[in-house]
C-alpha cells in the first residue's frame, strides 16, 4: 500500500512522461487515470472538458479509466446543472455529499454514486473536471482530495503539453514544408542531408543525390499561365513522390528545381531511378482548362563518396544538370 506521499510522487513521475501527438485524449490520459484509480480505490475516473472555454455550453467526456467508448457518454448541459457549473467555474472541488451526487451518473447506474470532482484549469480558467466515482458509499479523506487535485493538475499539464506539441508540429510544417507542392523544402533538405551523411559514416553505406530541373518551365508559365505552372509543379511532385521509397527524400530545392536524397543508393541505382523518373515525367499528361500540358526534366546524378562533402556533391549534381541542359535537356547525366 502506497503512502499518500509515495502516490503523489508516482503521479508526478508518470505525468512527466513524453507525449506524442498521435495519441487521442483518451490514451493521452490513460496512465494518469489508472494511477488515480489505484490510489483512490475508485471504480472509474473520467475526464470532462468544456466544449468552449470562452462560451461554455456543456461538458463532454474525453477520457475514462475504464475501457469504454467515451463518445457514447452523454454530455452534461450547463442549463440542466447550473449549480454544479457555477461551483466548477469557481474552481471548487465538488464532492458527492454536496447534494450533487446524481450529476455524473450514467443511465446504467441504479446506485447513487459517490463522486469527487476536481477542476482542471487552463490559463487560470476552469477547463473541465476529473470525476472520480465509486458505487459503494465512500467518505473522501483530505488526502484523497489533495491527491485528486494533483491528478487534475497533472491532466491539465498534459493537455497543455499536447497543445504545445500541436503548435510545434504546425510550426515545423510551416518552416520545413513547401506550401505549393507539399514537399519538404530546402531548409529541411539541408538538415536531412546532414543526417543522411552522418548515417553514411556510421554504417559505411552509399548515398546519392539526384538534382532535377524542369525544362523550359518559363515557357509553360508564359503559354498556359502561372496558375497552370503551379499545377504542373504540384503534379510533378506527386508523380515523382509516388516512385520513391519511404527512406528517399524529395525536396523542392528552388522554383522549378528539385533534389532527392537517396540513402543506401550507389551511383548506378541512382542513375536508373533518375531514368525511370525521366520517362515517367515525359509520359505525364497534365490537363488544364481543356488543354494538354507536356513536361520534361533534366536530371543530374552524383554519388556522395565517404570522403566528399555535402557541398561538393550538390555542386556535382548541379553541374550534371547543367550538362544535361547543354546536351538538349530531357536526359540524365551522372558525374
Ligand atoms: N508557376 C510557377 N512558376 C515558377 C515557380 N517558381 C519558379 N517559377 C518559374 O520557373 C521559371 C524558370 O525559368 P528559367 O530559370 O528560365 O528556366 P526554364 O524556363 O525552365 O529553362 P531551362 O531550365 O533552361 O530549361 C521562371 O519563369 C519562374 O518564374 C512557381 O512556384 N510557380
Amino acid at each position: 500500500m502506497l503512502t499518500p506521499q509515495q502516490a503523489r510522487q508516482r503521479l508526478r513521475r508518470v505525468s512527466s512522461l513524453t507525449i506524442n501527438e498521435a495519441s487521442n485524449l483518451d490514451s493521452l490520459l490513460t496512465d494518469l487515470l489508472s494511477e488515480g484509480c489505484h490510489f483512490l480505490c475508485v471504480d472509474q475516473i473520467t475526464v470532462w472538458l468544456i466544449n468552449d472555454i470562452d462560451s461554455a455550453e456543456y461538458l463532454h467526456c474525453v477520457a475514462s479509466s475504464c475501457e469504454i467508448d467515451v463518445q457514447t457518454i452523454p454530455n452534461l448541459d450547463i442549463a440542466q446543472h447550473p449549480d454544479y457549473f457555477e461551483r466548477m467555474f469557481k474552481g471548487e472541488t465538488i464532492m458527492a455529499n454536496h447534494q450533487l451526487q446524481s450529476t455524473h451518473n450514467d443511465q446504467s447506474d441504479n446506485v447513487a454514486n459517490t463522486i469527487l470532482d476536481t477542476v482542471i484549469f487552463h490559463n487560470g480558467k476552469a477547463q473541465g473536471v476529473i470525476s472520480c466515482k465509486t458505487k459503494s458509499p465512500h467518505w473522501w479523506s483530505n488526502e484523497d482530495i489533495v491527491y485528486a487535485e494533483s491528478l487534475a493538475d497533472s491532466c491539465s499539464r498534459r493537455l497543455m503539453a499536447l497543445e504545445t506539441l500541436k503548435l510545434q508540429n504546425k510550426l515545423s510544417e510551416l518552416v520545413f514544408v513547401d506550401a505549393l507542392t507539399g514537399l519538404k523544402n530546402r531548409r529541411y533538405f539541408n538538415e536531412r542531408v546532414q543526417s543522411a551523411k552522418n548515417s553514411q559514416y556510421r554504417m559505411q553505406t552509399p548515398l546519392s543525390l539526384i538534382m532535377i530541373d524542369l525544362d523550359h518551365f518559363k515557357h509553360i508559365n508564359d503559354e498556359f499561365g502561372h496558375k497552370a505552372g503551379d499545377i504542373v509543379l504540384s503534379q510533378f511532385a506527386r508523380t515523382c513522390q509516388n516512385q520513391l521509397r519511404l527512406e528517399d527524400c524529395l525536396c523542392r530545392y528552388g522554383g522549378e528545381e528539385f533534389i532527392i536524397i537517396l540513402p543506401y543508393t550507389g551511383e548506378q541505382q541512382a542513375s536508373q531511378l533518375a531514368e525511370r523518373l525521366r520517362v515517367t515525367i515525359e509520359n505525364m499528361v497534365i490537363q488544364h482548362e481543356q488543354r494538354i500540358i507536356k513536361l520534361t526534366a533534366s536530371f543530374g546524378v552524383a554519388e556522395m563518396a565517404l570522403e566528399h562533402s555535402i557541398e561538393d556533391t550538390i555542386k556535382k549534381a548541379d553541374v550534371a544538370v547543367y550538362k544535361a541542359k547543354n546536351v538538349g535537356r530531357n536526359c540524365v547525366i551522372t558525374l
